[in-house]
């Protein structure tokens, strides 16, 4: 059988435009109307989205991406496209001549921009890879049904594989490894090393999420490869969004403990392939304010892996395999 022409769809979660309230409304709009994020009935949710949320929350958010924002734009956008060059090149110098497309489950660039591009390119089979280590329904299975919904407005469309999730690659844990060692290189070792994750609400997870096992096992694997004893590092989760108990044990809470009990603290988000407001801001500024105000004196933020090439290097390993099969 003639093999088919490929493309790679990177996908990342979606940013606001602009660091404006306007451009946030518009976003969380659409991101909060996912009942893959907000799965509770709409006429108890749709009441709350648009009478309090969308009212509130946009110019206290706009203010935090303003503080973050860059000449390129939000960093997780801009980030994403570095990673989308290099990945192309990459493969490029692998022998792999293959055109790579990024894309935004909310947002832009739309999922149906990016599978526009790969056809138009000459694409049959697009390999999709969400940029989620850790698999949750949340955002890989969201992902999922982005590309349902735009493929189903069309006649025609590609062959897909779709990588479900990564957190078990060899190649990833040892690039968060090697930049844990980096890090500590630069700038010196902490007292303990906390790995923080974004969080879920517990009954997602009660009702079959994955994820939080997910997230153990890389911590895990990751403390295990630094050769790390059980009191030097915990497995946390941050970025709470309304009442709900979410997953625990809580980043903040977690720092607000070990400012009593420690001076320095190292923390790395491994669940985030870029660095974005959930790191850049509520990590690098907030926690950190935090811990410093509750008695520690240092939080020293480790980067997420970004476009450093051993990142680049697992991205196209991960498809390799795909593309060869
Ligand atoms: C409402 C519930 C939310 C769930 C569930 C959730 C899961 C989840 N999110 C990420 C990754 C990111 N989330 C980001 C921002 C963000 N997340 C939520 C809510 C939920 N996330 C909101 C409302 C926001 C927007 C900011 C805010 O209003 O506080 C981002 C950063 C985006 C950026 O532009 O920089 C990322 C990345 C994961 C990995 C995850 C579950 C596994
Ligand atoms: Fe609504
Ligand atoms: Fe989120």
């Amino acid at each position: 059988m003639l093999k088919k022409k490929q493309g790679i769809l990177l996908v990342n979660l979606g940013t606001p435009d602009a660091p404006t309230p306007a451009a946030v409304k518009r976003y969380l709009a659409e991101f909060l109307h996912d009942y893959r994020v907000v799965d509770l009935s709409r006429w108890l949710w749709c009441p709350i989205l648009h009478g309090i949320i969308l009212n509130t929350r946009p110019k206290r958010v706009a203010a935090a991406y303003a503080s973050i924002w860059t000449e390129q734009g939000s960093p997780l956008l801009a980030i994403s496209q570095q990673q989308q060059k290099a990945l192309q090149a990459k493969l490029k110098y692998d022998g792999y001549d293959i055109p790579v497309e990024l894309a935004m489950t909310y947002g832009n660039p739309s999922m149906s921009a990016g599978l526009d591009a790969l056809v138009a390119k000459g694409v049959e089979e697009i390999i999709v890879l969400p940029l989620y280590p850790q698999y949750s329904a949340t955002t890989t299975g969201a992902v999922f049904d982005q590309l349902a919904r735009v493929i189903a407005k069309r006649r025609e469309f590609p062959a897909i594989t779709f990588i479900r999730d990564y957190y078990q690659s060899e190649s990833y844990i040892e690039a968060l490894a090697n930049s844990v060692r980096e890090h500590w290189q630069e700038k010196g070792k902490g007292n303990r090393l906390l790995v923080s994750f974004h969080g879920i609400p517990q009954r997602y997870a009660d009702n079959g999420d994955p994820y939080p096992e997910h997230c153990k096992a890389t911590a895990r694997a990751l403390a295990d490869k630094l050769e790390l004893e059980d009191r030097q590092w915990i497995c946390s989760f941050q970025s709470r969004f309304g009442k709900e108990e979410w997953i625990k044990p809580y980043t903040d809470v977690t720092l607000e403990q070990w400012a009593e009990e420690i001076e320095r603290v190292d923390v790395i988000c491994p669940a985030f392939s870029v660095d974005c407001l959930e790191t850049l801001e509520e990590i690098q500024v907030e926690n950190r304010d935090l811990f410093v105000e509750k008695g520690g004196q240092e939080l020293s933020y480790i980067p997420a892996l970004n476009d450093r090439p051993d990142h680049i290097e697992m991205m196209a390993e991960l498809v390799r395999q795909k593309l060869n099969s």
